[in-house]
């Protein structure tokens, strides 16, 4: 935003007079956004949170321009789309866009935006944690070492070396590059399985090499690590035949959404060692009922859908979206415009 001041783009979208209302579901969400982002966005709209804008629909509805969504909540249906019609951008905040309807929004004339810079590296970052944590048995050995139990000290009480295994990354955009990325400095050896071969020069960067099927992927890796958008054809992707082609000590990783997994399979092979171990950030749904049997395998790491929970990721995802948003209002190239493929 103090860029934005600099260059004087504030002073334009507050020209028109009265700031023009955004509708902002984040505000009011689970994932929260700190006080001083309502501050910054007061400067430049009128914020309306989902529960005004239910109880004063006829007074917002003409009115609101821009949404704000996050965490994917609540959906931006039909019903939603049609009741705003000076609606010209979603802003939203992350970069997986499987909750939106782009089809159908892009032929309302609406923007969609995301934040994927924002959020690449942080997610990297949780899906290395995750990997490790699993190989090294992390969660067991913290209860271990608050409670311990002399007997489970024992010599068998062993995890699995990361320097030199074999990474298979699964979905080679920006997080799974970025991934790749610190993964060379575990000397993994990493393969990768993409919609599209990147450039030579790219896979040489990182040591990776392209496996054109997800197969043969599955079959060498030590580590499979999910990073690919969900999408029709990724929905499912690693079901009980996927999960009987890996290792039986293989370790399976999600940073990306629980549906790419058949989770009842998933549960199977880790009850019936057809797999090692999984680390996941995200499930379906989520959070899991209580009672699943997820939340009580030990070789199991969960963490609660947290890609992008760093203060610097979640600051710089407002700022992007405010950005998008303010680009959207002034009639400017949107920074972070999502484009239909
Ligand atoms: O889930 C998080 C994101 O889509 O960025």
């Amino acid at each position: 935003l103090s860029r934005m001041k600099a260059c004087g783009q504030q002073t334009r979208v507050m020209e028109g007079g009265e700031l023009p209302g955004v509708l902002v579901f984040a505000l009011e969400g689970p994932h929260g956004v700190c006080e001083a982002h309502i501050v910054e966005l007061q400067k430049h709209f009128r914020l309306v949170t989902m529960t005004e804008f239910v109880e004063n629909k006829t007074q917002f509805c003409q009115k609101i321009q821009a949404i704000y969504i996050w965490g994917g909540k609540p959906a931006v249906d039909w019903e939603l789309l049609q009741s705003l019609p000076s609606l010209k951008i979603i802003a939203n905040g992350g970069v997986g866009l499987d909750h939106l309807d782009l089809p159908l929004i892009t032929s309302l004339g609406v923007t969609v935006a995301n934040t994927p810079q924002a959020v690449s590296d942080p997610t990297a970052d949780l899906g290395m944690a995750l990997l490790l944590a699993a190989a090294r048995r992390v969660l067991e050995g913290c209860r271990l070492a608050v409670a311990p139990a002399a007997e489970e000290f024992c010599v068998n009480w062993m995890g699995q070396e990361v320097t030199r295994a074999t990474l298979g990354i699964v979905g080679m955009g920006s997080i799974g590059y970025k991934i790749a990325r610190r993964a060379t400095a575990f000397e993994m050896k990493i393969l990768y399985h993409n919609r599209t071969r990147r450039k030579l020069e790219e896979e040489a960067a990182v040591g990776a090499t392209y496996c054109e099927r997800l197969d043969s992927l599955l079959q060498q890796s030590d580590f499979v690590m999910l990073a690919a958008s969900l999408t029709p054809q990724t929905r499912g992707l690693i079901g009980r035949r996927e999960l009987r082609l890996m290792k039986p000590t293989a370790v399976l990783i999600n940073v990306s959404r629980g549906l790419l997994v058949d989770q009842d399979a998933l549960v199977e092979a880790l009850q019936t060692g057809v797999i090692g171990a999984a680390a996941l950030d995200v499930t379906c749904p989520e959070p899991l009922p209580r009672d699943h049997p997820l939340l009580t395998l030990k070789n199991v790491t969960l963490t609660p859908h947290i890609g992008s929970a760093t203060h610097q990721a979640r600051w710089q995802m407002m700022r992007d979206m405010t950005d998008s948003i303010l680009a959207a209002l002034g009639g400017r190239p949107i920074p972070n415009e999502v484009l239909l493929p």
